[in-house]
């Protein structure tokens, strides 16, 4: 069954045509990762996936419902979104940002219960932020402050993840903990993820399905081994490269070429 299906999407910022025609199907509980050279769109596929921006053309199912249809809370309860750069200015702790992931299931004046608080416990948990409950977001490092937002996203207990570039701030250690996270959430509770990611490795690596998109369209879709051949990278992203298989993780490697 589709989670969620994308058909024939268009999307502007006013007359600069970002996404053309783009129609895709995200299976439930697949490990999906898009990929592209910068500006291609992805985020802004993703913004559209979450609601928050709205097409000029075309149409978005969340489990068959139309997403224009989806009250806001309904659709926090299904899809969380981990963008790009969070900026957060207030004062708030760490554990404050992450039980704002449990707005979607309170009512206005509805204070958090213990089961709320077990959740977002079990969120930073996952994500190794717990050491980090009491502390101002403000003042921890952008590579916390990932893992916390991703705990936020985590405790909204969502059947999606949208994230972008989740591992953009991360060292290399505590990027493969983070997709080992994703992994686990996507093998043990089901969680359909869709990632935004540079690494074509790390995306070939993690994932079922690979979106691989140019222009503001879909250039392929399907497994790594489909996606990540020589022809679709070199015309993608405009470099030379060699692909081979990697003997370590058993999954596909890319390495540029200068020539
Ligand atoms: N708010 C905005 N207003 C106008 N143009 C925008 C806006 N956000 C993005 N764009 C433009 O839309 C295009 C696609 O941007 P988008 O951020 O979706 O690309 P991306 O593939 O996620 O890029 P990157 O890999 O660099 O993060 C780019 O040309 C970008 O300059």
């Amino acid at each position: 069954m589709y989670t969620l299906e994308v058909k024939d999407l268009s999307f502007s910022y006013g007359k600069k045509a970002v996404l053309k025609n783009i129609s895709l199907n995200i299976e439930k509980g697949n490990f999906i990762s898009i990929i592209g050279p910068n500006g291609s769109g992805k985020s802004t596929l993703l913004k559209n996936l979450n609601n928050l921006y709205k097409p000029d053309n075309g149409s978005i199912f969340l489990d068959g419902l139309n997403i224009k249809k989806v009250k806001p809370r309904e659709l926090a309860m299904k899809i969380a979104l981990v963008p790009q750069n969070t900026v957060i200015d207030y004062d708030f702790t760490v554990e404050d940002i992450v039980l704002m992931g449990r707005h979607p299931y309170k009512g206005r004046f509805q204070k958090e219960d213990e089961s709320d608080y077990r959740i977002v416990n079990e969120a930073m948990e996952m994500t190794n932020t717990l050491y980090l409950k009491d502390r101002i977001i403000t003042e921890i490092s952008g590579g916390e402050r990932q893992r916390v937002i991703i705990a936020k996203a985590l405790a909204q207990n969502p059947s999606i993840i949208l994230l972008d570039e989740p591992t953009s701030h991360l060292d290399i250690n505590h990027q493969i903990e983070i997709l080992n996270l994703l992994r686990k959430l996507n093998q043990e509770k089901g969680t359909t993820i869709v990632v935004v990611i540079h690494d074509i490795n790390l995306a070939s690596r993690y994932s079922d399905e690979i979106i691989l998109i140019k222009d503001g369209q879909i250039k392929a879709t399907g497994s790594p081994q489909k996606v990540i051949t020589k022809e679709n990278i070199e015309f993608a992203y405009n470099i030379n490269v060699e692909i081979d298989m990697n003997k370590y993780s058993n999954s596909l490697y890319l390495t540029p070429i200068n020539e």
